[in-house]
Order: structure tokens, then C-alpha cells, then sequence
């Protein structure tokens, strides 16, 4: 379970540019679930899932991590329990390095290992086992840079990667958008299916309101970070989000 307590965030404080996005922000995420967060751009989505993984530091407030507090931990400290997969499919990845060394890379993840070593011979087979789930024939490009594969392949090993070590919360923050209809399905199925092999505790950021309804247990809308909408998945329409959502884009232009 993830609890947030009365987190707060502004950017450029005593400027006039100064923006006070979070203001005692309070949300409790339930373990083994996936939770949808939708809302317009510039609500706090990502500042909110940075705050999370300690990329950036919140001004004020607590972050528990299984009634742990995480809120003082570096990012490195929490990525032993958070994995992440990001919007653009160059980030999550080494790009320079091969397939077979980014899965080594994430297998180590929290661990001291000297670069040489990385590669136990042993593991193969099990990294093979991983990529041949996704049935994208990544088990037999083991030793391709990451940087020749496409957006969704480098998406897919992302993902796998992401989840390898079973994080308690794993963090996907829009890591469909950049890809086209047919491959954002097959990574969203993928999703689903190794959030529930592996029981983690998600958030998933979101722009498509089909996604967010059809593979999360619950939905909330953030505007200016705030919470304005909270709901179990099945209790809530398209149409309903679409509503709301066009009535704070109109707010924002008016
Ligand atoms: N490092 C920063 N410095 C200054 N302002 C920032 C910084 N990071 C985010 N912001 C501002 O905070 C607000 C929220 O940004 P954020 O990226 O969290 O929104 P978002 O909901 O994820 O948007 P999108 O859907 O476009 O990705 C925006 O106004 C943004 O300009």
C-alpha cells in the first residue's frame, strides 16, 4: 500500500513565475490494485509520480511505501522497491548497451556488482523465458544494442525489465503514448497480465480514457493537483470522464 500525507509542491517559489501545484495532498493506494490517474496537462501527474520515486523532493509532507516511510530515501534507495516505465521508450533502457546487459542491469538493481560480472551465464535461460512472453522474438536479439530496437520492442523490455524484481509499486507514467494503436494493445495486455502474475501495487498515468477504464481497478482525476474525481474503474464511463475532463479544459481556456 502506498500512503501520501499532506504532500506539498511548488515550482520557482517567490517568483513570479511561482506555481504551488500541490498543497497538502492526501491519496491512499491500495495494495495488489491498479490505479488509473488521468487529468489534463499540467495537473501534476508526473510531478506527483517523481515525488514518488524521489526524482524530485516534495517541500513538505510524508510518502509510505508498506508503512514504510520513503518520503528521506534517495531515488536509488526506493528504486529497489519502485520500478518505473516511462513515456519516451529511450528512458527505462541503456540504449548502448544490449539486450542481454539491460536485463542483467535491472536483475542487479539494488545490488553492488562489478560491470564484467553482470552477466551470470546461468541467467540466460530466465531472461530468454521473460522476452519469449512477450512474443516479440527478443530472446533471440540478446546481444542487439537496445538502441536498434523500435519504440515497442524497447517499450516491451522496459516493461519486463521494470517488473523483473516484483517491485512493491510500479509506476507506468504514459508508457503507451508514444506508440501506435496495435502496439500500444499488445504492451497494455502485457501490462495487465504482469501486473496480476506478479501482484504489484500500480499507478498508471494515462491520457486514453478507454485504457485507464478497461485495465484499472481505480480511477482519479487530478486537476491542479487536486483530487476531482475518484472512483472504482467499473462505476464510471468514458462519456463521464470525457465530461468532466472537456469541462476543466474549457475552465483552463475561459
Ligand atoms: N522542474 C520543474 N520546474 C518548474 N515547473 C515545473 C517543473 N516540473 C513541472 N513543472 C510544472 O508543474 C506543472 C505540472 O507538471 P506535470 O509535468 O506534473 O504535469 P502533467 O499532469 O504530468 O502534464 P502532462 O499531461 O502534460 O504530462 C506544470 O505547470 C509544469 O510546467
Amino acid at each position: 500500500m502506498l500512503k501520501i500525507k499532506n504532500l506539498s509542491k511548488s515550482f520557482n517559489a517567490e517568483t513570479e513565475n511561482e506555481i504551488n501545484l500541490f498543497n497538502n495532498f492526501n491519496l491512499t493506494i491500495e495494495k495488489n490494485k491498479c490505479t488509473a490517474i488521468i487529468g489534463p496537462n499540467g495537473c501534476g501527474k508526473s510531478t506527483l509520480l517523481n515525488m514518488i520515486c524521489g526524482s524530485i523532493a516534495a517541500d513538505r509532507g510524508q510518502i509510505y511505501l508498506n508503512n514504510n516511510d520513503i518520503s528521506k530515501l534517495k531515488e536509488e534507495q526506493r528504486s529497489n522497491n519502485i520500478g518505473r516505465v516511462f513515456q519516451d521508450p529511450s528512458m527505462g533502457v541503456s540504449p548502448s548497451l544490449t539486450i542481454l546487459e539491460n536485463m542483467a542491469l535491472a536483475d542487479k538493481k539494488g545490488e553492488k556488482f562489478a560491470l564484467k560480472r553482470l552477466i551470470k551465464r546461468n541467467n540466460i535461460d530466465k531472461y530468454k523465458d521473460l522476452l519469449m512472453t512477450l512474443d516479440l522474438g527478443l530472446e533471440d536479439k540478446l546481444d542487439t544494442k537496445v538502441k536498434f530496437l523500435s519504440g515497442g520492442q524497447r517499450q516491451s523490455l522496459s516493461l519486463i525489465m521494470a517488473a523483473m524484481k516484483h517491485p512493491d509499486l510500479l509506476l507506468l507514467d504514459e508508457h503507451t503514448a508514444a506508440l501506435d494503436p496495435k502496439t500500444s494493445n499488445v504492451i497494455m495486455k502485457k501490462t495487465k497480465e504482469l501486473i496480476k502474475k506478479y501482484s504489484m501495487t500500480t499507478i498508471m498515468i494515462s491520457h486514453n480514457m478507454k485504457d485507464a477504464l478497461e485495465y484499472s481497478d481505480r480511477v482519479i482525476m487530478l486537476d491542479k493537483g487536486e483530487i476531482v474525481l475518484d472512483k472504482p474503474s467499473r462505476e464510471v464511463s468514458e462519456k463521464e470522464l470525457m465530461g468532466i475532463y472537456i469541462a476543466k479544459l474549457n475552465e483552463f481556456v475561459a
